[in-house]
């Protein structure tokens, strides 16, 4: 009898590949409801649609960005901040759709970080030639809950750095389905994505779209 790769570990975990204590890419995390993923997604676009945000020091960014959940994250002249309801509305946001949320939450427990309770959710969109430079999240007021960040759509190179910007950054290949959750002594880690390069998604497009869950308030 001959035994093949994945007859040898016929009950193999779903790929996890460690980026750093606290760091952690869980491959493929997405699976077979995917599709009701993306239509939790779309029903809160329709309520609230991309835009993309001006910095404070006055740029467009390039990435057009949506929130969900009690807070989400906004910047424009006076700075980055998480705000309760949306700028272009003055509504609240939409709520985290369920089946969103318990996705981050089985992902954080995954990861080693039990008993999360995001109450945002960024909701990134990104075109071709479409980056963010490296940052920080830490608009957030407490620092002990994990980032868990789901990339769906056309593949990416995220940069993985360390505590300072001076940190050469780790590039991470990240494809429709990945999640990587950073908390605990990455909490605060630089991270950012290379400009996306062109493609085409068999259920999004010409798009990567990205979702952060957050412990904001
Ligand atoms: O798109 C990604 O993979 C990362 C997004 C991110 O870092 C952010 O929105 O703060
Ligand atoms: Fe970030």
């Amino acid at each position: 009898m001959t035994l093949g790769l994945f007859d040898t570990f016929p009950n193999a975990a779903p790929h996890r590949e460690a980026l750093a204590p606290g760091a952690v890419v869980l491959r493929g995390f997405v699976n077979e409801s995917e599709e009701n993923d993306l239509r939790a997604i779309e029903s809160v676009v329709a309520e609230a649609p991309f835009r993309r945000m001006v910095t404070p020091g006055g740029f467009r960014m390039s990435v057009a960005m949506t929130n969900c959940g009690q807070a989400g994250w906004v910047t424009d002249l006076t700075g980055y901040r998480y705000s309760p309801t949306d700028p272009e509305t003055d509504r609240p946001w939409p709520r985290i759709p369920a089946l969103l949320a318990d996705l981050a939450v089985r992902a954080a427990a995954v990861a080693g970080f039990p008993g999360y309770a995001p109450d945002s959710c960024l909701i990134n969109c990104y075109e071709p030639g479409t980056r963010l430079s490296l940052h920080q999240d830490r608009n957030e007021r407490d620092f002990s809950a994990p980032i868990v960040s789901v990339s769906l759509g056309l593949p990416a190179t995220f940069l993985f750095g360390g505590a300072t910007r001076s940190d050469r950054p780790r590039r991470v290949p990240l494809d429709h389905g990945d999640v990587v959750v950073w908390g605990g002594p990455s909490r605060l880690a630089f991270h950012g994505v290379l400009p996306l390069d062109d493609g085409h998604h068999r259920l999004l497009g010409r798009r990567r779209v990205n979702l952060t869950f957050r412990r904001a308030l």
